[in-house]
């Protein structure tokens, strides 16, 4: 494998004085390849480009679109060992893991192909001329939705596949029609350039133009700040930490046109253990809680966090159950030297919490590891610290104690939006599920029975997202079909003629669409 360690800028390739390098988290070891630093001069030419491709790219024809997602997912897996290899040394990730993760990666696009081709995003509405109408006449109305333009993609660096170059941010952004400008994480450049690599070699494949895609990588705020401060960028998609998030929608909010960011933060993701399902089977609800725990690493958005349940028996033979499990697993390296410096640190100041007491803590590692780690502390000690419901990101759960069901819902209520709730219930605990789900409801974005939240599946009802601070806009999802609608807007046609108007909203329908027409739907082809 050869990497060139340049900004991807359209068709050019750019070097720059300014170098930064890899880190192995598992050595601390530099990696080979010096990656250029992009700066403002390359921000701009980068949205330049994006911005002269928008008008043709947008309207090429859906077949092309969808091509060009299936051609991406072709080129990644041609990469072949070499994108493995260089993302394992970059993240610490074990093989296995990053198959799978390259596999939902190529699925993901090969979705939206599927969602592009079907036509469905585009919610035509026609409301047809009413000339007799009294005592006014109606106009024809035609409403498509088009793409909002050029967006800004920031690499996460727990996926160094699934949400980075080629993830849902960028095929949700590619499959509506806006070119992208992604801001590589700087923990994994070798990866990213060669997914960039993979994405820029479809769109010359299919003579697409030059700006539909550009990687810009470097280490500096200032950076992802001039990218979304540029005015020919109007969406952002993002997932990282809240400060970061933060930081995007203040400096979109203060641009003279403001535009959405879709930040996909913080998130702890409470499970709550019903007494029915506590009592049938505390022991397994342990251990797969600590599986859930401790899978990579506990590097998801998605980790159990947090576990609510009645105080008693069946809750201490589930905190045995887990402390067992945790004692048996080992430290596993995490993401990069300054994530494994954070969890640490989180650690410690949930140690050192007057309420808080640890229950289980596995051995101890050298060097950037996780060791997983179970706290417990009482409803009302938890109610009244809110350091106690931050996250850690990374392998450590809270345990929160309650007196009764309707502490557990106080808890549920003090909480801040989440991405997901987990409930454990049998049939017994249906009435105090029901009590707690509108609750759930106003929390968080998917409600989970009898699973755990990690893993998720990318498919059309899925939401992975929720109130703030898990998203920085909870009315949408950054993983699913859902996710192209972030980066579209209705246009509405009146009285247009026919010849002016885009095949989508053509009298004759043309694309064969599924329309709604005087509010009715009627299927197309
Ligand atoms: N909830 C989640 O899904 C995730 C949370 N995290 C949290 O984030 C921490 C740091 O991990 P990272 O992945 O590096 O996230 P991060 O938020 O620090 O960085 C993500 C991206 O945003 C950029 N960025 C960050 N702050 C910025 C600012 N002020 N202005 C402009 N650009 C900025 C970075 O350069 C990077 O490209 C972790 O320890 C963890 O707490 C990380 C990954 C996922
Ligand atoms: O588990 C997943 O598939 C998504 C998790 C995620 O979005 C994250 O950890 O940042």
């Amino acid at each position: 494998m050869s990497l060139h360690g340049k900004l991807l800028i359209g068709s050019a390739r750019v070097a720059t004085d300014a170098t930064f390098a890899a880190i192995d988290p598992a050595t601390n070891g530099t990696l080979d390849t010096a990656f250029a630093q992009a700066g403002a001069d390359h921000v701009a030419q980068a949205c330049a480009l994006a911005a002269a491709a928008f008008d043709s790219f947008r309207e090429t024809s859906l077949e092309l679109r969808a091509s060009l997602l299936e051609k991406i997912a072709d080129n990644i897996l041609a990469i072949g060992d070499d994108l493995l290899v260089r993302a394992g040394a970059e993240s610490g990730l074990p093989r296995a893991r990053l198959e799978g993760e390259r596999g939902r990666t190529m699925g993901q696009l090969r979705l939206f192909a599927s969602v592009i081709r079907q036509g469905d995003w585009l919610g035509v509405r026609v409301d047809p001329a009413q000339p007799e109408r009294k005592p006014l006449p109606r106009a024809d109305l035609r409403l498509r939705h088009i793409p909002v333009g050029p967006v800004a993609v920031f690499g996460a660096s727990n996926f160094p596949l699934a949400f980075s170059v080629a993830g849902g941010d960028t095929a949700s952004a590619l499959a509506a029609g806006c070119p992208v400008v992604v801001k590589g994480h700087p923990a994994h450049p070798g990866t990213s350039e060669l997914v960039g690599e993979a994405i820029a070699a479809a769109v010359k494949e299919l003579g697409l133009p030059e700006g539909v895609f550009s990687l810009l990588s470097g280490t500096t705020n200032e950076l992802g700040g001039a990218l979304v401060a540029d005015p020919r960028i109007k969406a952002v998609g993002f997932t990282g930490s809240r400060a970061g998030g933060l930081a995007l929608v203040r400096i979109a909010q203060a641009r003279p046109e403001p535009i959405p960011v879709y930040a996909e933060m913080s998130s702890i993701n409470p499970v709550v253990l019903l007494p029915a399902a506590l009592k049938a089977r505390a022991e397994a609800l342990g251990q797969a809680f600590v599986g859930s725990l401790t899978m990579g690493a506990g590097q998801f958005c998605t980790n159990p966090g947090l576990i609510i349940a009645v105080d008693g028996p069946d809750l201490e033979r589930f905190i045995a159950a887990a402390t067992e499990a945790v004692g048996k697993t080992t430290p596993l390296v995490m993401l990069t030297p300054g994530i494994a410096k954070a969890y640490k640190q989180g650690v410690k100041a949930l140690a050192g919490s007057p309420s808080a007491t640890i229950l289980a803590q596995a051995a101890e590692g050298e060097g950037n590891v996780c060791s997983a780690v179970l706290f417990s502390v009482s409803a009302a000690d938890f109610l009244a610290d809110p350091a106690l419901a931050h996250e850690v990101f990374g392998s450590s759960s809270v345990i929160v104690r309650c007196p009764d069901v309707a502490a557990v819902k106080a808890v549920l209520e003090g909480l801040e939006g989440q991405l997901t709730a987990t409930l454990h219930l049998d049939e017994a605990d249906h009435d105090a599920a029901a009590s707690l789900i509108p609750t759930l409801e106003r929390r968080v974005g998917r409600i989970l029975a009898n699973a755990w939240p990690t893993g998720v599946e990318v498919c059309h009802a899925m939401v992975h997202g929720g109130p703030y601070p898990s998203t920085s806009d909870g009315r949408t999802t950054s993983v699913g079909t859902l996710a192209i609608d972030r980066f579209l807007r209705p246009v509405c046609y009146q009285d247009l003629p026919d010849a002016l108007l885009p095949a989508a909203v053509k009298h004759a329908n043309p694309l064969g669409l599924n329309r709604r027409v005087d509010g009715v739907v009627q299927p197309g082809k």
